[in-house]
């Protein structure tokens, strides 16, 4: 139950001073439920208000005709069964539930210019010999480049994953394994691309380092941290990709499921429309229906441009979010088409996730590069028999679509979802044909339906910065207002959230003294 529905606002004494809750999560992105778990599983009083009628944000699904879509992309990783970075198997088994997952066999089938096509294997050497093939003369620096991101999973593959702002908890790394420790200290500042260009000197396989990146950064391996990029290439391999039976929206109704048996609570259809802050400090939050929930902490799971702005009123901006703000820009969005397809489309040998670039001048343009998951390959329960799902999506900005009549909208849409059709003939014949069902999603779609401003799809550098250096962790400069998700520390990705949520409860749970 809501404390009041007539609070005071920003800066004004509460009716009541005693704190309902120990912790208020904003948004049940895997961010926020990874939090909120974790503080529950600690014995944590706390409530999840979550704007949408079901949990998952951009790792939710929605259903249309038989099918199953999910929400965002569909290649997960942190899913594997050992090491530390299982992020994901890991949050699910802190509160006592868990998932059946499908290994992939081929992590990305890349469709490069001049039809050059490269399989990026689930078995190391298997790739490393794929792209030797392609490239003889740098043989000895593409195992170099992969081997060195190899050792930074490695350094993070054996040290448990906290808090980095928890002192304590860093003074035990440094004594359990001092050797990841400073190798992780030498990578934090350092991006893939200058790693890269140490041992490769081929342009076009420079150019190959770059979609590597892009495909899951957005933006090329010079401006990609190494850390992110060394888990990303080491984790497909190691065994972590896997696709969750059920969809991707299973991960967040299962954490969703986990939270309240653990003693928590999560309320749908509650959108936060202010963070309370009094004297200075975040204790609580007020609907957009003017019930009121106070709390010791409160964590937004929302986009640091939507916390700071909107949920914290634009005067209260704390000076090293405007100097964030220089250093990172919103990344594109995307237009989404979820499609129906006709199993026939796809001819026994298909994988499962694709990206398509044609020409090298486009792979960052909007409409540039396409990707294409089919999750039916993996798990065909998610489509009505003798049919598949397939999930293309390719960058695009909101200023393409603001500022249209509702008529306008719809047909610039239909365009725009005709030529990425038209496109992915030449690599999927019969796509056209052989088209059951068609919702086409835009930056519009995004930002109303995830909440996230300009529907971006995260934090990307507006400059080339040293690493990872630059990203906040999860305390905000207002005291008892901590953020999690891609917005914080070390950005985009559900494994990279995941550990955003680990570490936010872990600080949460030592301020608190739990
Ligand atoms: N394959 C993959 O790795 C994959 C797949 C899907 C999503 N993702 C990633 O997940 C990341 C996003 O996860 P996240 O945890 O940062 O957040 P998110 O954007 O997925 O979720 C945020 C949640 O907060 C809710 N919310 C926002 N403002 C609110 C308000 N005012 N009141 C109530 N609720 C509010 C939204 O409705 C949403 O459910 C992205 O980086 C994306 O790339 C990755
Ligand atoms: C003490 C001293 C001396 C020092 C200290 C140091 C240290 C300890 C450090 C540490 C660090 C750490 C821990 C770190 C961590 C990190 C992490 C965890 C990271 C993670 C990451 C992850 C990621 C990035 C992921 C991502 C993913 C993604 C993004 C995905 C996406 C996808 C998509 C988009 C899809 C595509 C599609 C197709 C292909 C179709």
């Amino acid at each position: 139950m809501p404390v009041s529905s007539r609070q005071p606002s920003i800066g004004v004494n509460p009716v009541s001073t005693s704190p309902v809750f120990d912790v208020i999560v904003i948004g049940s992105g895997i961010g926020g439920l990874v939090t909120a778990t974790q503080l529950a599983a600690k014995g944590a009083n706390v409530l999840v208000l979550e704007s949408y009628i079901i949990p998952g944000g951009s790792s939710g699904y929605f259903e249309r005709q038989g099918y199953r879509f999910d929400v965002g992309a569909s290649m997960i990783f942190g899913f594997g069964d050992e090491g530390t970075t299982n992020l994901l198997t890991r949050a699910l088994e802190a509160v006592n539930v868990n998932l059946e997952t499908i290994p992939d066999p081929v992590q990305i089938h890349y469709h490069l210019p001049e039809d050059s096509e490269v399989k990026v294997h689930r078995d190391y050497e298997k790739f490393l010999q794929e792209l030797i093939e392609k490239f003889p003369h740098e043989q000895r620096g593409i195992r170099k480049f992969y081997d060195e991101c190899r050792k930074v999973f490695n350094y993070l593959n054996s040290m448990e994953l906290l808090s980095l702002e928890e002192p304590r908890y860093l003074m035990r790394m440094f004594f359990q394994n001092p050797g990841a420790c400073l190798g992780l200290a030498q990578y934090l500042p350092q991006n893939a691309g200058e790693v890269a260009r140490r041992y490769i000197s081929d342009p076009q396989l420079l150019k190959f380092i770059d979609i590597e990146c892009y495909c899951w950064s957005v933006v090329p391996a010079d401006f990609t941290p190494m850390i992110n990029a060394g888990m990303v290439f080491s984790d497909r391999h190691y065994g972590g990709i896997n696709y969750p039976k059920g969809g991707v929206g299973e991960i967040a109704i299962q954490l969703a499921e986990g939270l309240e048996k653990a003693g928590g609570q999560i309320h749908y259809k509650a959108r936060v429309k202010q963070i309370l802050i009094e004297n200075g400090k975040a204790v609580g939050v007020e609907l957009t229906n003017g019930d009121v929930y106070r709390a010791k902490r409160v964590v937004s799971n929302a986009t640091r441009w939507d916390t700071f702005g909107k949920l914290v009123p634009a005067q209260h901006t704390p000076k090293p979010e405007i100097k964030w703000r220089k250093r990172y820009k919103k990344s594109p969005s995307f237009l989404n088409l979820h499609l129906g397809v006709e199993a026939s489309v796809f001819p026994p040998g298909t994988e499962c996730h694709h990206v398509i670039v044609e020409d090298w001048s486009q792979m960052e343009e909007p409409f540039g590069t396409i990707f294409v998951s089919i999750p039916t390959l993996l798990d065909p329960s998610l489509a009505p028999e003798g049919y598949h799902i397939m999930h293309t999506f390719t960058p695009t900005w909101i200023d393409e679509w603001q500022g249209l009549s509702e008529t306008e909208y719809e047909r610039k849409k239909e365009e725009a979802a005709g030529r990425i059709i038209d496109r992915l003939e030449q690599f999927f014949p019969g796509l056209d044909a052989g088209l059951d069902y068609m919702e086409i999603g835009t930056a519009r779609s995004h930002r109303r339906f995830l909440n996230r401003e300009d529907g971006t799809y995260g934090p990307i550098p507006q400059r080339q910065l040293r690493g990872l250096l630059g990203m906040p962790f999860n305390r905000t400069a207002i005291p008892g207002l901590y953020c999690v998700g891609d917005s914080t520390f070390p950005g985009q990705g559900l494994n990279a959230v995941a550990f955003s949520g680990f570490a936010c409860a872990h600080r949460i749970a030592v301020d608190l003294g739990f």
